[in-house]
C-alpha cells in the first residue's frame, strides 16, 4: 500500500501543490488525471524518489520512506512517457541491466528473467533488435519489462499510451489489467478518458483533489 500524507511540492516560489493526501491500496490501478501542467508527472518522480518533496510523508506498506532526498531504490517502478530506452542496448539487454548492475543478479539468472517477462509482454522474437527497431508500442512494452524485472511493488507509467494507435493502446490495457491480476499496485498518468475508464478501479482528478 502506498501512502501519501500532506505532500508539498514547490519549485522557488512557484507552489505546485499542497497538502496533498492519497492512498493506494495493494492491487489498485488508480488513474490520475488533470490538465497539462498541473504536477502529475512531479508526483510520479517524488514517489518514483527521482525528485524531492518540500513537505509531507511518504508510506510503502506502513514504512516510510524518505520524500526530502532522492532515492535510488527498485520499490518503485517508473515508466517514463518517452520509454527512456538505453539505445545502444538490445530488447534482453535493457531488461537485464539493471537487475544485475543494481540489484547484483547473476547474468545468467538475469537473462532468465528477461526472457520470462518478454515472453509474457509478447516480445520473445524482438530480444535481440535496438529501441529504433522497434514500433512505439513494442517499447512501450519493453519499458514496462524493464520496469517489472526490478520487482517492484509498484508500477507507476506517465502517458503509457501516448503516441500509441488504438491496439497498442489496447495491448497496454491487457498488460495493466493482467498485471492487476497478479496484484500489482499500478499508478497511470493519463489523459485518456476511455483508457482510464478501461483499466482504473479509481481515478485521481488532481485539477479539484489537491489543494494549491
Ligand atoms: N525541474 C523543474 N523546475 C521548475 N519547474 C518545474 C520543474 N519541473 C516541472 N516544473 C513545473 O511544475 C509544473 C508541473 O509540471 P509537471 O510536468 O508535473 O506537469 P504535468 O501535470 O505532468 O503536465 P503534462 O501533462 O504536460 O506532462 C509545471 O508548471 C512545470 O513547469
Amino acid at each position: 500500500m502506498l501512502e501519501l500524507k500532506n505532500l508539498t511540492k514547490q519549485y522557488d516560489t512557484n507552489m505546485i501543490f499542497k497538502n496533498l493526501n492519497l492512498t493506494v491500496p495493494d492491487g489498485e490501478v488508480l488513474s490520475i488525471v488533470g490538465p497539462s501542467g498541473i504536477g502529475k508527472t512531479t508526483l510520479l518522480k517524488i514517489v518514483a524518489g527521482l525528485e524531492t518533496a518540500n513537505a509531507g510523508e511518504m508510506f510503502l506498506d506502513n514504512k516510510a520512506v524518505s520524500v526530502s532526498e532522492e532515492r535510488n531504490t527498485a520499490d518503485i517502478g517508473l515508466i517514463f512517457q518517452d520509454f527512456n530506452l538505453f539505445p545502444n542496448y538490445t530488447v534482453l539487454d535493457n531488461v537485464m541491466l539493471a537487475p544485475i548492475t543494481v540489484q547484483k543478479m547473476a547474468k545468467d539468472q538475469a537473462k532468465k528473467l528477461a526472457r520470462e517477462l518478454l515472453h509474457s509482454l509478447g516480445l520473445s522474437d524482438k530480444e535481440k533488435l535496438f529501441p529504433y527497431q522497434l514500433s512505439g508500442g513494442q517499447k512501450q512494452r519493453v519499458a514496462i519489462a524493464r520496469a517489472l524485472a526490478m520487482q517492484p511493488q509498484i508500477l507507476a507509467y506517465d502517458e503509457p499510451t501516448s503516441g500509441l494507435d488504438e491496439q497498442s493502446t489496447y495491448q497496454v490495457a491487457e498488460i495493466i489489467k493482467d498485471l492487476k491480476k497478479k496484484n500489482v499496485t499500478q499508478l497511470v498518468i493519463t489523459h485518456d478518458e476511455p483508457f482510464a475508464k478501461m483499466i482504473s478501479d479509481r481515478v485521481f482528478d488532481f485539477a479539484t483533489e489537491v489543494e494549491r
